[in-house]
């Protein structure tokens, strides 16, 4: 798309990319439509910068070549010895594989079976499930931050919220719905026993993790990636760290996943029966770096059987409650690495996950929530944190580029400090003397009245008020209560439909002169206000730039 500036070569806007990302979601069928349609190029949208780049040789890279250095670790054997594994797995390569866990080998093999069937229904029945919003709890999508990223993923995704409390049944598609649930009572048993051994290797009590709530908000995404015809312009999934407490995933045997290990990447070979277990952003947290959260990715698939791969990440279900460091292992020789924080807060912390409420995780710019501060583990609130870096918390609220109605969404029950004013800046609501100046009300002008009495009454109020009100103005009010209405819907779009209008500088060509973005002096004033806003340059804007939904 292209617009003239006055006077100047016409100008290409940035939002191009936007456009081919909204046709593509339009299609409701993700990667495995356009597969399906025999494409032979993909679509510029997923071309990742060559940093992102695996390079495959069009050719799957050999999964089974050298020594497999990843630990397979027996969850038969006795316990201490297990601990002990899971420790120093946990530790060096913060990912390692488990058999004999107690889950019935046939219900894997019947869980991945059933989520490719889904993947690979008809287009018009797939098409029926794919949606965004988190209503149901089941959701089916490409790329969960298809509207955020830079650069798209070859890839699929069916999630399911688990826990705390499980998605809509009857929303789960038919055709996997039994396995999920089997699979669901199994996870839950698994992952208890891991937090118990992931507590034990540090020292604590067998229960801590558990009673920490550390399994309880579960998400599951079975993700489909299909053949792609050109790999090594793509990625299946980008390099991230999982950011939860811990992730568990069951993938099948056709092979792309590969983690950082001592600055290489090493491919992780499929184990039939055998279930992948890593260590999250938070999990590294708690223990103070005893456990690592490792980068991993998985490459753009070359072959033509997809791959299939089953995650479920285990979150806090208690938002409020404080995490951070145990406190029973920080010590003055080995003090806390991170301060003590709500769950709440670490999802406000982390790029727009809370606000979208997809829990799924991945692609955080941060491979650790960001906490370069070293506090001792004697905070109990983080009301009293000293090392409060305001410019670092406008930035991160800044990335979110949700704004005020973004924290709201979250479930916040504390407003963030950036937003704290001096007491005498305060309004009291509470407070209902009628002053004087309640008394007193700002004039409402009729301009259908004779003009002298007009002229009189905004000299007057002008003088008096500095402000007025005027009816019988000649705009019908239908368009005004329609133009209310309208930039109210903007507001309450959805996450990934608000966010490509946020941008702070409208005078820019790509801006089209339109932009969203919350306090316009963010950066510049001493305390936040609860507000956002949209901004059109009315001198100059282009109709195509402003949303759909108030255009
Ligand atoms: O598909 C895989 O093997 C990995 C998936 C993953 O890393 C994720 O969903 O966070
Ligand atoms: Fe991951």
């Amino acid at each position: 798309m292209t617009s003239v500036n006055p006077g100047t070569q016409p100008v290409v806007l940035a939002f191009d990319r936007q456009d081919d990302v909204k046709k593509f979601e339009n299609t409701k069928l993700g990667v495995k439509g356009l597969v399906d349609s025999g494409v032979t190029q993909i679509p510029s949208i997923f071309h990742h910068p060559p940093e992102n780049l695996v390079d495959t040789g069009n050719s799957a890279p050999d999964t089974g070549s050298g020594a497999d250095p990843i630990p397979v670790i027996d969850l038969s054997g006795p316990t201490p010895e297990v601990v002990d594994q899971v420790r120093k797995a946990a530790g060096t390569y913060g990912f390692f594989q488990v058999i004999n866990h107690g889950v019935p080998v046939s219900l894997l093999d019947r869980l991945v079976k059933a989520v490719k069937a889904f993947h690979e229904l008809p287009a018009e029945e797939r098409m029926k499930h794919y949606r965004r919003d988190m209503t149901t709890g089941v959701n089916y999508f490409s790329n969960v931050d298809l509207f955020v990223s830079k650069a798209a993923s070859w890839r699929d995704t069916l999630q399911l919220r688990l826990g705390p409390i499980m998605a809509d049944v009857d929303s789960i598609p038919d055709i996997c719905r039994n396995e999920i649930l089997e699979w669901d009572k199994e996870v839950k048993q698994l992952t208890e026993k891991l937090l118990g051994l992931f507590s034990q290797g540090l020292g604590v009590k067998a229960d801590k993790l558990v009673e920490m709530s550390c399994s309880g908000g579960k998400v599951m995404v079975g993700h489909y990636y299909p053949y792609c015809p050109e790999p090594n312009k793509t990625v299946g999934i980008a390099c991230h760290t999982d950011p939860g407490v811990l992730t568990v995933l069951l993938q099948d045997q056709v092979g792309g996943l590969q983690i950082k290990h001592q600055g290489n990447w090493v491919n992780f070979k499929p184990v039939h029966g055998a279930l992948v277990i890593n260590v999250g952003d938070l999990l590294q947290i708690l223990s103070n770096d005893k456990y690592t959260s490792v980068e991993h990715r998985v490459y753009a698939n070359p072959q033509h059987e997809p791959r299939v791969s089953i995650a479920v990440f285990c979150n806090p279900s208690k938002r409020d409650d404080l995490y951070g460091p145990l406190p029973e292992i920080v010590s003055p020789e080995e003090p806390a690495h991170y301060r003590q924080f709500t769950y709440s807060e670490f999802i406000n912390s982390t790029l727009n996950y809370a606000t979208n409420q997809c829990l799924d995780h991945n692609f955080l710019p941060n491979p650790i929530f960001p906490i370069p501060e070293i506090m001792t583990a004697n905070t109990s609130s983080i009301s009293s944190l000293s090392n409060y870096n305001r410019d670092k918390e406008l930035q991160e609220f800044d990335n979110t580029k949700l704004g005020v109605k973004g924290l709201v969404d979250s479930g916040i029950i504390q407003i963030p400090r950036i937003f704290h004013h001096p007491p005498d800046t305060l309004f009291h609501l509470s407070n209902t003397d009628s002053s004087s100046e309640q008394d007193q009300t700002i004039p409402v002008i009729d301009l259908l009245s004779k003009q002298a009495e007009i002229v009189q009454s905004i000299r007057d109020a002008s003088a008096k008020f500095g402000f007025f009100q005027v009816i019988n103005r000649g705009i019908s009010v239908c368009l005004l209560d329609r133009l209310l209405d309208r930039i109210k819907a903007f507001h309450e779009l959805p996450p990934e439909q608000k966010i490509p209008h946020y941008r702070r500088d409208t005078t820019t060509c790509s801006s089209g002169g339109v932009g969203f973005y919350s306090n316009f002096d963010l950066f510049q004033s001493d305390a936040a206000s609860w507000r956002d806003t949209l901004e059109i340059r009315l001198e100059q804007f282009d109709p195509k730039a402003l949303p759909e939904v108030c255009r």
